[in-house]
Parts: structure tokens; sequence; C-alpha cells
């Protein structure tokens, strides 16, 4: 068999190392879908660099997010955040997991979209609220009925994070099994845009 990708016995791991070659492979979706722990997970699994958006804005703003959202508004939050992705996704292959408003932006979309493989960990209000309501550090959920601005968020963004080269469901299952998930669906992409 000529495609390494393909080859029988290799392991999804090294299967999915190989499919990604020197492309980024960027996971994108809503506050609490997992981005971060699984992101961590698969850089580990593939053997490459994991980055993880919000921790380098924190880091090269010496703020948190809260902070810079509190003394500059969301915009200048967003500007900010499109040159630090710009800047991470340079170098591949790296995992990078995005805050969760990255890939809405039009700018740091078209980065993400440029330099690897986009990955939307897609899950339902449920899910996502029982994670994000234990703890208080995301601006964007410090409203009156922050469970509805969540649903709102869904609406609003599920239509853009759907442009995701593909889509992981993000459910109550161990952490492990959804990276697994993610190695998977990356060596099924392949294989579908190499099917004529
Ligand atoms: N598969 C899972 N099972 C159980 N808990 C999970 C799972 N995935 C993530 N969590 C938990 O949910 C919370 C949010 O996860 P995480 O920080 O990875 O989300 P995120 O998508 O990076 O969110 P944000 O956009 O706010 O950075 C964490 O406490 C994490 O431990
Ligand atoms: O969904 C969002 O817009 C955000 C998610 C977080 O990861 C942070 O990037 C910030 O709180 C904004
Ligand atoms: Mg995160």
């Amino acid at each position: 068999m000529s495609d390494p990708v393909l080859k029988v016995g290799d392991s999804l791991k090294d299967r999915a190392r190989a499919t990604l070659g020197s492309r980024n492979l960027i996971l994108v979706g809503l506050m609490g879908a997992g981005k971060s722990s699984v992101g961590r997970i698969v850089a580990h699994q593939l053997g490459i660099p994991f980055i993880d958006s919000d921790v380098e804005i924190e880091r090269v703003s010496r703020m948190t997010i809260s902070e810079l959202f509190a003394a500059y508004g969301e915009d200048e939050f967003r500007a900010l955040e499109t040159r630090v992705m710009k800047r991470l996704l340079k170098n591949g292959p790296r995992v990078v997991s995005t805050g969760g408003g990255a890939f809405i932006n039009d700018r740091t979309r078209k980065h993400i979209k440029k330099s690897g493989l986009s990955v939307w960990l897609k899950a339902d209000l449920d899910v996502l609220w029982e994670r994000v309501s234990k703890r208080d550090t995301r601006p964007l959920l410090k409203t009156e009925n922050p469970k509805q601005t969540l649903e709102n968020l869904m609406n609003a963004r599920y239509p853009i994070y759907a442009e995701a080269d593909i889509t992981v469901l993000s459910r109550d299952v161990r952490k492990e099994v959804m990276a697994d998930e993610v190695l998977k669906a990356v060596i099924e992409a392949q294989t579908e845009s190499t099917v004529p």
C-alpha cells in the first residue's frame, strides 16, 4: 500500500501523526467543550507540542482573561487573540487548543484554516453547563442568567464552528476516550479526502 497513513498494524497515534504531517491540529468549540484538557492528551499521544491560546494570552499580557476583558473590553481581547494565534500557528505540527471565541473571529478563523486541521468539539448545553458552572473564570458568562447566555452563544456560534474540518461529539466519557476519538477522526478525515 502506498499511503503511509493507511498501513495496517500502525497504531492509532502513529497513523494520526502521519496524517497530520507538518500541519497543526487546532481544537475549537464552546467554553467547557474540553479543548484544553483533551488537546493536551492528544498532543501527548502524537508526541508533538501542546499550546493553549488562552494560557499563552495570559502569559504574554501578564493578566488573566477576566482582567483583560475588564481593562480593555472584548474587541481588544480579540485583536490580541488574533495576533497570538497567528504567531502560535506559524510553526507546525502543534496541537493548539483555542479560546471559545477564537474560531468565531473572521481573521483568526482564516489563520486557523490555513495552518492545519481544525476539530470542533461539539457538546450539548447540559454537558457544557455542568462543566462551566463549576468555575467563574469566564467573563462572557458573568451575566444574570449564564445558562441562557451559554445557549445564546451556542445558537450564534454553532453554524460557524461547523466550518471546522472535523467534528467530534464531546460528551461525558473519559477525556482519554475523547482524545482517541479525535485521533480516529483525523485519520478518517484523511481517508475520506483520498477516496475518489
Ligand atoms: N470528557 C470530559 N469528561 C469530564 N470532564 C471533562 C471532560 N472534558 C473536560 N472536562 C472538564 O470540563 C471542564 C472544562 O474543560 P476544558 O477547560 O478542557 O474546556 P475548554 O473547551 O478548554 O473551555 P474554555 O473555552 O473555557 O477554555 C474542566 O474542568 C475539565 O476537567
Ligand atoms: O467563548 C469565548 O468567547 C471565550 C472563551 C474562553 O476560552 C476565553 O478565551 C474567553 O473567556 C472568551
Ligand atoms: Mg480552554
